[in-house]
């Protein structure tokens, strides 16, 4: 076995994390999992490059025996199976205290969307993760001269690990950078499952952005051998995936048989669905999508993604969780009282169709969902799972795939802008979730706004006002909210923040030829 090399400083505080019999278990993992990464990277390429040149995304002929096929998942572990109500956040130490103490039954806590993946939050991560699963997580805010600490009842706690298209520049492998999300799996795994068992939770994980059940079988795979290693037992290691991608929802049900021993839900993860249709369908131009405020789950083809992973979770014995409704609480009461409506009408839909559960991005909206789920779930029940939609008509390829009707305004492509460039700004200089406009954006959200410009442009759409999308209309918008932004956030702060910079790569984004596959990928270089 070779050793690990570490290009980020290991700083004392991280030592007992990137401790020797750690990276001796890291390194097994990776000299075997890492090489078979390459190949399913290429697979989507050969995949979407098909799509581009005009055959939709279909169910697959090949797999029909498992669609068709009588089998159930494992099963899924005491404290997991109420999770009416969740939470996210990146792995900062007062937020994973914060989450932890929320009127919530999960906390997932973040190294992807919401995580701009630096070597120090990386490293610092995970050791606020073993500290609050320790339970000794504590911080005194030298600002606010807070003390924070957790309360005697947590949230149950998942980990989201990165996706597979992010290597981890700071942690090499017989000289090759290793995928962060390996990283992130690993090291969460190897100092946590024995605190984890011995407390009757255990080491669950969040699994995002698949493609394909192939994938499915590497992290089932991942999750096999690093049960084997240390001498668990088949299926302890549990895996919620996100079907956040538009080739992944034609696949549930082989996405759930490949992890089988492992899964105990599948979670719509709207954002970067959204972002995925564009980018799985950026060569069809009846399927662009209008301005981002107007693409809700209550349009056709969302609809149809929550209703179909309902049905399929709940045949197989699995959860079906919903997504995140992206408002934040706002400090004004009358404007609050607005975006808690908002939340009540998403999660009512969410509820109605029978999800298990959902997402808050904020404590203060956890009291806001839990109730309306409380109504739907009922008194002495856990969850929805006897929801099975089995009076539906199927649905189809076409009903997924269905073009989402909407405006695309002058307002919505100026307010893409300046969302896309504040967060490309806010993830270079290491903070991967921000409020803009009173949503949380994160590197989800955020793809939707620079890929959606970037579509229109290419496919010559007009705006409602009749102007013609242009590379020539983006740059001039560009240079008026670039003003629009300064004026916002004062001169101080824009001066002293990385806007020009972010400025540069947004126009990268939008005029290439071809779509930048993840904002996140290129942005890496600027960490
Ligand atoms: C598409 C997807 O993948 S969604 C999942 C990924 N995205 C996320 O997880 C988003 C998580 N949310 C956040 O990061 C934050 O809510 C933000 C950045 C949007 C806003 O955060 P802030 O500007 O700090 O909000 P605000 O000032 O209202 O916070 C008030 C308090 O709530 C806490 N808080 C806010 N959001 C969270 C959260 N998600 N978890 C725990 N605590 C939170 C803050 O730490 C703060 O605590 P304090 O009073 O002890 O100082
Ligand atoms: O990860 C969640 C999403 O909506 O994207
Ligand atoms: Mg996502």
């Amino acid at each position: 076995m070779n050793a690990l090399t570490f290009k980020g400083e290991l700083l004392p505080s991280y030592a007992s994390i990137y401790n020797d019999e750690a990276n001796a278990f890291v390194s097994t993992l990776a000299e075997e999992f890492s090489p078979r990464v390459a190949a399913l990277l290429e697979a989507r390429k050969v995949r979407q490059a098909e799509i581009d040149a005009g055959q939709l995304p279909d169910f697959l002929a090949e797999t029909k025996h498992i669609r068709e096929g009588d089998w159930r998942i494992l099963g899924i572990p005491d404290d997991l199976q109420d999770r009416r109500v969740e939470i996210t956040g990146p792995v900062d130490r007062k937020m994973i205290i914060n989450a932890l103490n929320a009127n919530v039954k999960v906390f997932m806590a973040d190294f992807e969307d919401s995580l701009s993946p630096t070597w120090d939050k990386v490293a610092q991560g995970q050791v606020n993760m073993r500290d609050a699963v320790n339970g000794t997580i504590s911080l005194d805010d030298p600002k606010s001269g807070k003390h924070y600490e957790l309360n005697d009842d947590p949230a149950v706690l998942v980990c989201r690990a990165r996706g597979l298209h992010l290597p981890e520049k700071h942690v090499h492998l017989n000289g090759q950078e290793i995928p962060g999300g390996l990283i992130d799996f690993a090291y969460y795994f190897f100092h946590n499952y024995k605190t984890l068992l011995a407390k009757g939770s255990g080491p669950y994980f969040y699994i995002p952005k698949l493609q394909s059940h192939k994938e499915a079988r590497w992290w089932a795979d991942l999750m096999d051998k690093a049960e084997d290693l240390v001498g668990l037992e088949r299926g302890t290691i549990k895996a919620t995936v996100l079907i956040e991608t538009l080739p992944a929802v034609f696949e549930m049900d082989e996405i759930l048989y490949e992890f089988r021993d492992h899964i105990v839900a599948l979670n719509c993860g709207r954002w970067d669905y959204i972002f995925s249709y564009i980018k799985t369908l950026k060569n069809y131009p009846d399927r662009v999508l209008p301005d981002r405020q107007v693409v809700t789950m209550d349009k056709p083809f969302l609809s149809a993604y929550s209703r179909l992973l309902i049905k399929t979770c709940h045949k197989r014995g699995a959860l079906a969780m919903g997504g995140m409704a992206a408002f934040i609480p706002a400090k004004d009461a009358e404007a609050n009282a607005a975006v808690l409506k908002k939340v009540v009408g998403d999660k009512t839909l969410e509820a109605k169709n029978g999800h298990d559960g959902t997402w808050v991005a904020h404590p203060g909206l956890a009291d806001t969902a839990m109730a309306v789920f409380n109504e739907y779930i009922g008194e002495g029940k856990a969850n929805q799972m006897d929801v099975l939609r089995t009076e539906d008509a199927d649905v189809t390829a076409e009903d997924l795939l269905e073009p989402c009707e909407g405006d695309r305004t002058e307002e919505g492509m100026r307010a893409n802008l300046r969302i896309a460039v504040q967060y490309i700004e806010a993830w270079i200089q290491g903070n991967g979730c921000v409020p803009i406009y009173g949503l949380m954006e994160d590197a989800a959200t955020a793809e939707i706004s620079r890929s959606s410009i970037w579509q229109w442009i290419h496919h010559g759409k007009n705006l409602s006002n009749g102007k013609k999308v242009t590379v020539e209309l983006f740059r001039e918008l560009m240079l008026e909210e670039m003003e629009t932004i300064k004026s916002e956030i004062g001169e101080k702060r824009f001066k002293e923040g990385r806007f020009s910079e972010a400025a540069k790569i947004m126009d990268r984004f939008t005029t290439s030829e071809k779509l930048v596959d993840f904002l996140t990928v290129p942005a890496y270089e600027y960490l």
